[in-house]
């Protein structure tokens, strides 16, 4: 089974105050996490999105939200940015002149290099900002779409830029493993150099190859359906991520993704030459190769062999 239960919720709220702004998937889903592991005494919802304040208010998961930036932020201690990538700086840049003296400030978008140079410009002296990443999610979006375990057992990466006060990395670190997340800090550049081949050129491919399949003129959509049942289904979990976000992701970590895709094509391209040669030897080689990375991820990582493992579905 999996472990979905959450650490022992906090003897003291690490926060008094907490502002989610984006109550989509990620952001409901800590909104949800902070709640149950008594990690704020008060919790604040902000949204673009007045339907999305409407469920937010009838789900009964924060204490208030509102759709004016300026008064969801103005009493927070931790603000968390959770909306698309390529819409951070502008609701930086909305909120810079209403943050509280010694605020942290901080985010869960995908890029990080983007997001510091979108936000980092906006943000007055005295407040903190200490850029973050949970390495995990699903293909679905919306408040309706959060839980509370989405981050247990997960990765949760942090990416504090030069002179951040430690006990405030320190703090936020506490936050995420309060939620079950294991915390990594790292360079904003290399984060996305390691997420570009492990989330974000797996996304694209999937995005490729349900394209292709799509496009195929002999193959009718009915079979597509028809034989789905295998890879092709796991793939179709993936293409069916949000296409904001997705868009926004490859737009804001072109370097890195590009980089990875040149590799990818040159390997796919050695791939190619060993079907035409009937060089079984060298498919051999590689899929014993990747057999025995996917058994080392169950064996030492956070994965068990179970599909859809910590996902509600
Ligand atoms: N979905 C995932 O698997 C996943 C995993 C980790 C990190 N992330 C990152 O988390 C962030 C949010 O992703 P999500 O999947 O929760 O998205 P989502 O589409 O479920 O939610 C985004 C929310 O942001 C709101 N929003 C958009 N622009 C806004 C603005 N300018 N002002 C106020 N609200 C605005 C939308 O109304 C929506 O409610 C993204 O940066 C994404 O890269 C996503
Ligand atoms: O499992 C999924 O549905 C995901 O795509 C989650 C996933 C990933 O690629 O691992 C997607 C984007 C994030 O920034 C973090 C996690």
């Amino acid at each position: 089974m999996p472990n979905t239960t959450l650490p022992t919720p906090l003897a003291q709220p690490l926060f008094d105050h907490i502002t989610i702004v984006g109550a989509g998937l990620i952001g409901s889903s800590i909104v949800r996490a902070v709640k149950q592991q008594n990690a704020a005494k008060h919790i604040t919802v902000v949204d673009g999105s007045q339907q999305v304040i409407d469920r937010v208010a009838a789900l009964k998961i924060a204490d208030t939200q509102t759709t004016d930036i300026a008064s969801g932020v103005r009493d927070a201690d931790l603000v968390i940015l959770c909306v698309p990538v390529g819409a951070m700086g502008t609701v930086a840049e909305a909120m810079a002149a209403h943050l509280k003296s010694g605020a942290i400030v901080s985010d869960v978008g995908s890029t990080k290099a983007s997001v510091i140079r979108q936000v980092a410009p906006h943000l007055p002296k005295g407040v903190h900002f200490i850029p973050a990443h949970p390495v995990a999610g699903t293909e679905y979006s919306g408040p309706d779409a959060g839980f509370s375990t989405l981050f247990n057992n997960r990765w949760s990466i942090l990416t504090p830029t030069d002179g951040t006060d430690q006990a405030l990395v320190e703090k936020m670190r506490t936050l995420w493993e309060s939620f079950g997340s294991n915390v990594e800090i790292m360079e904003p550049q290399h984060h996305d150099l390691v997420l570009a081949i492990t989330s974000h050129v797996p996304h694209l491919i999937a995005y490729n190859i349900v394209g292709t399949a799509a496009d195929l003129e002999k193959v009718t959509q009915s079979e597509v359906i028809k034989f789905s049942a295998g890879g092709f289904r796991d793939f179709t979990r993936i293409a069916a991520s949000d296409p904001t976000m997705w868009r926004d992701v490859f737009l804001n970590n072109r370097e890195a993704v590009l980089e990875m895709l040149g590799r990818f094509n040159e390997d796919i391209a050695v791939l190619t030459r060993a079907i035409r040669n009937g060089d079984g030897d060298a498919l051999f080689e590689l899929f014993s190769k990747t057999r025995t990375i996917r058994r080392n991820i169950i064996t030492h990582g956070q994965e068990t062999d179970e599909p859809n493992f910590g996902r509600r579905q």
